[in-house]
């Protein structure tokens, strides 16, 4: 709602919905009748508009897109009904004033705004675009080139920046409130037209067309798959070519083309999800709502590899202090210039120099191979590879040598956590934290507890990812725990797919115009094959350890392709040595080049094995890879390892470049259909009987038997089953 207040000639007009002030009907109504009594009262000579709770407005509800009522329509109504005022309106902007809270802003006449505020329009961000004139009035403002900056990237940019821009008149570092009362008396009486946004001209650009086809280049390109930030620019563009009505019509033809898109819907599912997932369970009855985090107020890091070098990054940035220990100088010494390299860039990108992040001095980031540094922090991240023995080595001294209450973390995209718990005398404190490379970039952080792993623990690990910027989901302790559980499928009916008659690039084609960032061989190629190789050495499929006279293309009952090993076994392990699924320039390089080698190591492979090679068209490539791993996922929600489909999907979209405006891939799965899906599974899985992953699964089969229910329903039909039983 919004609530009416009088500064004696200034009406107070309060936006308040919270947590963020949402612009619900109840709120733009409540506004709307604010300024028509502002208007009938004599005495008021101004108006301020400003949110509850220190927040203007996030903007329109996240939530009702999709509802019938949806008030989009009367938000650009008001919009226009606040510029036409005849008394100057003033905006006071604290906290946020984001997409549709925004838009209400530039129908003041003036915007002053608090020092910490950040202003967007992210509409784009959720597949839509600022709908209520935002597109038409923003560029009037601030010019083309930076309104389109805004509107296609939907970045937040600071009030210090707005200022500079001309998006708002006056930053403070006080009372906003205060000070956009004092502005309102002081312009009462002005003549408004020239504050009104949709009379004034867009400025000029030397050669407006020039700026506009290369900007479109730029947009087309960022955009990747998606259709928000193309159409944004055509409305952006329609404010340079149309008067203000027209442009406004044009916007409303092309925001209609955006709701209607399932990319829409997808990337408001995204977002939606993203929140759902902070809002974790265990089926041992912990939550997020009874869990109290423990503060982290120094973090050690054990091993300076890849991984290790990038949390301790991560840390630092994070405002953390941070030791970090390896095992003798040597690797301390290359590890300390890694680090430090990747922190100057850091703060290079960051526009802030080394003294802001603070890395040179001790106290903040020191480098050590002693383990008795570690006595007094309040967390470690071990994070040396995947050697089950060396970590438990590892946590059994660190259950003698951290204080009590320290949480314990492992940095492992698969191993046991009870298992590593085992060793020490504190399994309550032992957590897994299963980061993604490179780990101060990527936003993920899978969090797994294990069977004795405290709630408090786990509070404090979504805590410490929230601290690091990155999305938190917490999950159970199985196998390759969600991610990789659910990747194990998808590449293996990958490899498969070559078995049969497909080929690296066209396999990875299919899944890269479906949207993924790389393919799963390039992906093999860029994380290396020996990774995969080890585990699978280590699990006894293949190597010395694998039974005389088990067939070469089965394990334990069900079809296996030793394909991947026979690369590795010819010092094939990707980018790294210039050759794996593709040929690159040199070891370590970075371009793929299709290798006649490996087609015809397929061809002969396929000889040996009496193969007969068949043409896969692309539907069945996507259909294999995807959905195998979507059922992989069903089978990993009716376990009760992660709370619910939501967390899967941000899973994919934050660690496993999933396209997000495909909504991940739970999400997928019931844009296609749950019948369809399943009914593909099994046309495949009796075509193939034993190639593991692709049966279904049976809490897909009991969604599918009801039809196709919402993906928020599908839990509810897990508790159903789980009742009966
Ligand atoms: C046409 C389209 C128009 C006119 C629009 O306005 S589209 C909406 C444009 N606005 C946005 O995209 C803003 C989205 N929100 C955010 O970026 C952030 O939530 C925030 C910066 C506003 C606050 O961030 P933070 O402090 O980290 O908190 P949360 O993200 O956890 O949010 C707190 C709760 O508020 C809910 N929320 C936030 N924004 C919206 C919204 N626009 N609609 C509905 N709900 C919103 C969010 O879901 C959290 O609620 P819970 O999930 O915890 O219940």
């Amino acid at each position: 709602m919004a609530q009416y207040a009088r500064s004696p000639a200034v009406a107070v007009i309060r936006l308040r919905n919270p947590p963020v002030n949402t612009l619900s009907f109840a709120v733009l109504q409540a506004l709307e009748d604010g300024l028509e009594k502002a208007d009938a009262d004599p005495s008021v000579k101004a108006v301020m508009i400003c949110g509850e709770n220190g927040k203007f407005s996030a903007g329109a509800d996240i939530r009702g897109f999709s509802s019938p009522n949806r008030p989009v329509k009367s938000l650009a109504a008001l919009v226009s009904l606040i510029e036409s005022s005849k008394k100057p309106v003033v905006a006071a902007i604290e906290g946020i004033a984001l997409g549709g809270g925004l838009e209400v802003a530039l129908g003041c006449h003036y915007r002053v705004a608090h020092v910490k505020a950040r202003m967007g329009l992210p509409e784009v961000t959720l597949g839509l675009l600022p709908g209520a004139e935002g597109t038409q009035r923003l560029p009037r403002l601030i010019g083309v080139p930076a309104a389109l900056d805004m509107i296609t990237t939907g970045k937040h940019i600071p009030a210090t920046e707005a200022l500079k821009l001309g998006l708002v008149d006056e930053v403070v570092e006080e009372n906003t409130v205060e000070a956009a009362i004092r502005l309102a008396n002081k312009v009462i009486g002005q003549p408004l037209g020239p504050r009104r946004l949709s009379l004034k001209p867009v400025p000029k650009l030397p050669d407006m067309e020039a700026f506009l086809s290369q900007a479109r280049v730029r947009v087309k390109k960022q955009a990747q798959g998606c259709l928000a930030p193309e159409l944004c620019f055509q409305a952006v563009r329609a404010a340079t070519q149309m008067p203000f009505a027209d442009g406004v019509r044009r916007e409303r033809e092309l925001f209609m083309v955006l709701l209607s898109s399932g990319q829409a819907r997808a990337l408001q599912y995204a977002f939606l999800a993203e929140r759902a997932a902070q809002k974790w369970t265990t089926p041992g009855g912990a939550s997020w709502s009874s869990a109290t985090p423990q503060p982290v107020r120094s973090a050690a890091v054990i091993g300076l590899g890849t991984m290790g070098r990038g949390i301790v990054t991560s840390l630092v940035k994070a405002n953390i202090p941070v030791v970090a220990l390896e095992q003798d100088l040597e690797y301390l010494n290359t590890g300390r210039k890694a680090v430090m390299l990747l922190l100057e860039r850091e703060a290079m990108k960051m526009e802030v120099g080394a003294q802001t992040l603070d890395f040179h001095n001790p106290a903040r980031l020191q480098f050590t191979v002693d383990f008795d540094s570690l006595r007094d922090v309040d967390l470690v991240i071990e994070a040396v590879f995947e050697n089950m023995a060396l970590k438990k080595e590892i946590f059994h001294k660190l259950s003698r040598i951290c204080k009590p209450g320290a949480l314990l973390c492992t940095n492992t995209s698969a191993l046991n956590i009870d298992e590593i718990a085992s060793a020490t005398s504190r399994p309550q404190q032992v957590i897994g934290t299963h980061f993604f490379s490179p780990a101060h970039v990527m936003r993920l952080l899978e969090i797994i507890y294990g069977r004795h792993t405290s709630p408090t623990a786990i509070a404090t690990a979504v805590q410490l990812a929230k601290a690091l910027k990155k999305v938190g989901v917490v999950v159970g302790n199985c196998f390759g725990f969600v991610g990789n559980r659910m990747m194990f499928p998808y590449v293996q009916q990958a490899v498969f797919l070559l078995e049969e008659g497909s080929r690296p690039e066209a396999v990875d084609r299919v899944l890269e115009d479906f949207g993924f960032k790389i393919g799963p061989f390039r992906m093999s190629d860029l994380a290396g094959l020996d990774v995969g190789w080890r585990s699978r050495q280590g699990q006894g499929l293949t190597g010395p350890s694998v039974p005389a006279g088990t067939p070469a293309r089965q394990r334990q009952g069900q079809r296996y392709s030793p394909l991947p090993d026979l690369l590795c076994e010819s010092g094939r392990f990707g980018q790294k040595t210039g050759k794996g699924w593709y040929q690159y320039e040199k070891a370590g390089g970075r371009t793929a080049t299709p290798d006649p080698w490996l087609h015809s190591l397929l061809a002969q492979y396929r000889d040996t094995h009496g193969i007969e090679p068949r043409f896969i068209d692309q539907e069945e490539i996507l259909e294999r890879c995807l959905f195998s791993l979507i059922n992989e996922g069903f089978a990993i929600l009716a376990e009760g390892i992660a709370s619910g489909p939501e967390h899967l999907d941000v899973i994919y979209i934050n660690g496993y470049g999933w396209p997000k405006h495909k909504g991940g891939p739970m999400f997928y799965a019931s844009t296609v259909g749950l019948p369809r899906v399943l009914a593909k599974l099994h046309k495949y899985s009796e075509a193939h009987p034993d190639v593991p992953g692709l049966q279904p699964s049976a809490f897909l089969k009991k969604l599918a038997a009801v039809g196709n229910p919402p993906i928020k329903e599908w839990m509810s039909y897990l508790s159903q089953q789980s009742s009966r039983l």
